[in-house]
């Protein structure tokens, strides 16, 4: 394994200061619940998609400080030789239960939770959201451009524009997971197993003396993988005549019928259609178009609208970086300790902002489905401790407005977080990177249309069980 693992000291300094203190003040052992959630989703979108967790298995089995680290610390003059004792050992200990990579998650409701010893449940903070903040943010973008192609393959091409290698490459494999065909990142293959292919640049073609020297070289070493930019200098008069040329001179005698142009620049809907046709009428039907150029779900969806002939997309710089929104604002919450004897206390952060309101405890999550038709119609948060039983009629009600109820027969709940770390020991079979995305289309697929539309999608229900509602209530009515 090529990456560098260990990112323990990849956190904000006040976890340090704060597991300081509570080593200081005898709270270090008293066990926390933190949740992980999200408070809208981006682009105002119906739902996003989780992603990031694999990464987040490796930070947590790889937790320690080295002497090193140890030293930095010593000499910001803050810390106790205690504590600082104490890190030398440093290891996770706890549980913690998460949706799986791929699911599509919705506003407040917990997407991970992690029950710990106070200093280690806090430490973890900082890297777990920057981790499933960023690739669920990806991931989410990414689908959304997915399905906009409907159906063609769009591949991943933003690593020369991402904010940075990480961004890059765990960017990668999030568009991976969320439905992009592969990338054109090598590492992110060689790491993540997203498949890496291309086209390629211009410079290919200014290299030689003409473009048809460019296209017929090209096509003599790839054969079976000649993709021909048709854009360097002039796409109708001179790329695809000459691709069309290279085709038919090198690949059709060798009874290679199945190749592409990609058209980088200029109306891609006008000179797609164009192309389209002169392919055609040369005979080259098995030919397909790529589309690339700033591109993004907007444009791609007018692109048909218009008539546009591709076949497949290149998208990078608005997919890597999540251009139009580019923050997934998950946030790291405290839901609960445990007393000396073990009792949950349910814990609560107040806000003038209703939003910001936590929900406290420790939670499950169902998320419910229709049997007639197997769409998911709504998740439901209740305590750790409750079952939801589809045989009998369950009704489920507006936690903002509890007045609106309605009753649901016929459906089936299935629990949402799983169990990834039992007691510091990984219990979870880390699933490939292929399953995770078969799995994510799946779930997709168990969505209603109406959640996944770009503009005003219907807010799905995330409700709270009656015996939820009423104790965040009570802790509302006695903070407040
Ligand atoms: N038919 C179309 N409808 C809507 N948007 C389009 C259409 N064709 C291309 N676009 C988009 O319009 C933008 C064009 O940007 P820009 O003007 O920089 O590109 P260009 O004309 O191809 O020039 P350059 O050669 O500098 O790339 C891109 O985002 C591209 O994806
Ligand atoms: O536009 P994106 O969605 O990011 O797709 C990737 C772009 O990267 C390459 O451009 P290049 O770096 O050669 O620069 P260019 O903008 O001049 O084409 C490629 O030709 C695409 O245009
Ligand atoms: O393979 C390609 O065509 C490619 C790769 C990265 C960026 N732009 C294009």
């Amino acid at each position: 394994m090529k990456e560098h693992l260990n990112y323990t000291m990849l956190c904000d300094f006040y976890e340090l200061t704060m597991g300081n203190g509570y080593f200081e003040t005898g709270l270090a052992d008293q066990i926390c619940y933190f949740d992980v959630f999200f408070r809208n989703v981006p682009d105002e979108g119906g739902f996003a998609i989780a992603a990031g967790l694999e990464q987040v298995i490796d930070y947590v089995e790889n937790l320690a400080f080295d002497d090193e680290d140890i030293q930095y610390l010593r000499g910001k003059n803050c810390f106790s030789e205690a504590f600082l004792t104490y890190l030398k050992d440093f290891r996770f200990t706890g549980d913690i239960w998460a949706v799986p990579e791929g699911t599509p998650i919705f506003p407040r409701e917990p997407i991970l939770t992690v029950r710990a010893p106070a200093i280690q449940a806090q430490f973890i903070e900082t890297f777990l959201l920057l981790t499933l903040n960023h690739q669920s943010l990806i991931a989410t973008k990414t689908n959304r451009i997915v399905r906009a192609a409907q159906g063609r393959p769009v591949s991943e091409f933003g690593s020369r524009r991402a904010q940075g290698p990480d961004a890059a490459l765990l960017g990668a494999r999030a568009s991976y997971i969320a439905g992009c065909s592969g990338t054109a990142c090598t590492l992110a293959d060689e790491l993540y197993g997203s498949p890496a292919g291309g086209t390629m640049a211009h410079s290919w073609v200014q290299m030689f003396p003409d473009e048809l020297t460019a296209f017929r070289t090209y096509c003599q070493l790839y054969p079976h993988n000649a993709t021909l930019l048709v854009d360097t200098y002039n796409v109708l008069g001179s790329g695809v005549p000459n691709a069309i040329k290279a085709f038919k001179e090198v690949l059709l005698p060798q009874g290679i019928t199945s190749c592409g142009i990609r058209l980088d620049s200029g109306d891609l809907a006008y000179l797609s259609r164009k192309a389209r046709k002169m392919l055609d009428d040369a005979g080259l039907t098995g030919c397909r178009i790529f589309a690339s150029n700033a591109l993004d779900e907007y444009i791609i969806r007018d692109l048909f609208l218009q008539g546009a002939q591709i076949d497949a997309f290149g998208v990078g710089e608005r997919l890597i970086t999540s251009r139009s929104e580019p923050v997934f604002g998950g946030v790291y919450k405290l839901a609960a300790v445990e007393d000396k004897d073990g009792n949950i206390i349910p814990k609560i952060k107040i806000s003038e902002n209703p939003a910001k309101i936590t929900t406290p405890h420790f939670k499950k999550v169902y998320r419910l489905f229709d049997n007639e038709g197997g769409k998911a119609f709504a998740d439901l948060v209740t305590l750790h401790d409750e079952t939801v039983d589809a045989s009998k009629p369950l009704e489920l009600f507006d936690p903002d407005a509890t007045w609106k109820r309605k009753t649901f027969t016929n459906f089936t709940a299935q629990e949402l977080l799983v169990p990834i770390f039992q007691g510091g020991r990984l219990v979870y079979p880390r699933p490939s990177i292929q399953e995770i995305r078969a799995y994510c289309a799946r779930q997709i697929e168990l969505q209603w249309d109406e959640v996944k539309r770009f503009e005003n999608p219907h807010n799905y229900y995330v409700d709270l069980s009656q015996k939820l509602w009423d104790i965040k209530q009570e802790l509302l009515e006695e903070q407040g």
